[in-house]
């Protein structure tokens, strides 16, 4: 049974799925302060939020059985996310389910601060029938500068054709070619200060976000302009903004989103006459947060179930095709992995990986992390090490990892080879998918052989000798193991080879002595694949 800790409040029709799954029981604890989390976090598999719950180091090292941290939402700035990767626990969100939803109360902020709705709405229902405060702008014909053109940003950019104004569209990853499919210019921007009348920020807050419209942009902006932030606090400098509404050069602004939230009562937004502001609304629909909640509700089943998943924040977004092109490969990916881990001698320096055939032509990057976590789980323990923190315990362990592709596969669709090089020695194990067989080991070192990761392995490296075969198997009969299968491999006649034997049971340190004992019998290891 998975335990999973609702902290914030999410929809109760989004999380059916996990209170109605019959592996997962479901606690809601809504408003808890960083010390009660602490106290109780330890006993949760998964913990769910919103954006209100800070989670912190400090509770990520008191959920010594935390997985997954899943955020109903887009933005995971309450959550520490190197903590998480460090620590292996998967962080999760719900990109898509709220675009729509923030994109609409941009409009409304936008339609809201053009033509005094809140300021006016006050004074109407304070009696006063006041028509000449009030007057406002059209959108039409108006410049609208969008900065950040990822999913909510080209949702208002389409929106705002609509209303007949012009788009300039801001984005680092803005081309050509699909600012003119959505009907926008791609402008600077210096561009966007210079000639917008509307200004809105849809990026996430990041060193290169912050106040990035600030003193030195007001001081350049166009005279009368008005200032829409339903993203993250901070893209615009507060302060900033105040001193060019003083000073004539802002008409208004309308704000969602605080550098603090919530922000403190002397606030200036809170009393300026020109600026308006939401409690962070902009995703706060029934039917956004219906949509947040079952996204993330499913990938989070998905994680505890140990089945493929997608939105992980702290792991490289794969596409769908390439996920599943990749994902047959991944259980193979960590058996060659831990094979190679556990018959290699010595500290490994470095795990490099070759991918022949068709996958060569695939980014492998969470192939790449199976392979580097079933080395390292050998070593660190499979519950400290997962897909998520392979690569940072590597980089931290200063274990190389090198990725190669070739198109030759040596007859097979693909080929995977991990070689591990240690201080000692360099292992090779590679491995495919046989169609209709399932997967298999192809080559252990120069040898190859068919052998199906599975259970106990014996590996045995010998002399291509008469007798051999029949001395191992004899001792094994009377050390009560059964051998279910077998594999011999040689380069050459009477040279040097392999026998690989599948064992009902694990083999014991002594019977390994007793097997390197042999004439003609150099080594036998015992490998385990689960
Ligand atoms: N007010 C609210 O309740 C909500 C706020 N948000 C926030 O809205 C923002 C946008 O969300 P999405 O569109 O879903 O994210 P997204 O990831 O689809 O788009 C963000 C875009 O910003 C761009 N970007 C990054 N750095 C940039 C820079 N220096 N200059 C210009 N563009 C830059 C990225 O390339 C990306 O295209 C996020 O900060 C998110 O947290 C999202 C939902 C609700
Ligand atoms: O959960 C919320 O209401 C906040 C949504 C948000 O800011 C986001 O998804 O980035």
């Amino acid at each position: 049974m998975f335990k999973v800790l609702v902290s914030d409040p999410i929809s109760d029709l989004g999380i059916s799925l996990l209170v109605e799954a019959s592996d997962i029981s479901i606690d809601k604890k809504t408003g808890l302060s960083e010390d009660e989390l602490v106290a109780i976090i330890g006993n949760y598999d998964a913990l769910l939020v919103r954006s209100q719950t800070r989670v912190t180091e400090r509770i990520m090292n008191a959920g010594k059985q935390l997985k997954v941290i899943g955020r109903a939402g887009v933005g995971v700035d309450n959550i520490d996310l190197d903590a998480a990767t460090k620590r292996g626990i998967i962080v999760i969100n719900a990109p898509d389910g709220n675009t729509i939803t923030t994109c609409e109360h941009t409009f409304a902020m936008m339609m809201a601060v053009a033509r005094h709705i809140p300021q006016a709405y006050l004074k109407t229902v304070g009696g006063e029938w006041d028509r000449k405060s009030f007057v406002g702008v059209e959108l039409r014909n108006k410049v609208l500068g969008v900065l950040g053109m990822g999913r909510i940003g080209s949702e208002v950019g389409a929106r705002a054709k609509a209303f007949g104004m012009e788009v300039l569209g801001y984005d680092p990853f803005l081309t050509e070619e699909r600012a003119e499919k959505m009907g926008v210019r791609k402008a600077s921007v210096e561009d966007i200060i210079a000639e917008a009348d509307f200004i809105t920020v849809h990026t996430p807050l990041t060193p290169e976000t912050r106040h990035m419209i600030g003193k030195e942009q007001f001081a350049k902006i166009k005279k009368g302009v008005r200032i829409v932030n339903c993203a993250r606090g901070g893209i615009i400098d507060e302060q900033a903004l105040v001193e060019a509404i003083n000073a004539g050069q802002v008409a208004g602004a309308a704000f969602d989103v605080f550098e603090e939230e919530p922000p403190a009562p002397d606030h200036p937004f809170l009393s300026h006459p020109k600026i308006i502001v939401t409690p962070h609304l902009g995703a706060s629909t029934i039917e956004a947060q219906e949509n947040v909640a079952i996204d993330v509700s499913e990938q989070l089943l998905h994680i505890l179930r140990g089945e493929p998943f997608k939105n992980a924040v702290n792991m490289p977004p794969v596409a769908a095709d390439v996920l599943a092109k990749l994902e047959p490969y991944f259980s193979l990916g960590s058996k060659l992995g831990s094979f190679a881990a556990q018959i290699a001698e010595g500290p490994v320096k470095e795990i490099s990986v070759t991918y022949a055939g068709e996958l060569a032509d695939v980014d492998t990057q969470q192939l790449n992390r199976h392979v580097v976590a079933g080395v390292l789980a050998h070593h660190l323990g499979s519950d400290q090490v997962n897909v998520v923190n392979a690569m940072h315990l590597a980089k931290n362990r200063d274990v190389n990892v090198v990725i190669v592709k070739s198109h030759a596969s040596k007859g097979f669709t693909n080929q995977v080879s991990v070689t591990l090089r240690t201080d000692k020695e360099e292992r090779l194990v590679a491995g495919t998918l046989l169609n209709g067989f399932g997967p298999r080991i192809t080559q252990i070192d120069k040898f190859p052989v068919d052998v199906e990761p599975q259970g106990h392995v014996l590996l045995i490296s010998h002399d291509d000798k008469p007798g051999i075969i029949g001395r191992v198997g004899t001792l094994l009969g009377t050390r009560d193991v059964n051998i279910a299968t077998m594999q011999v491999g040689r380069k050459i006649v009477g040279g040097a080879a392999i026998m690989v034997l599948g064992v009902d049971k694990g083999v014991t340190k002594p019977i390994l002595g007793e097997l390197t004992a042999l004439p003609d019998l150099h080594n036998a290891k015992e490998v385990q694949l689960y």
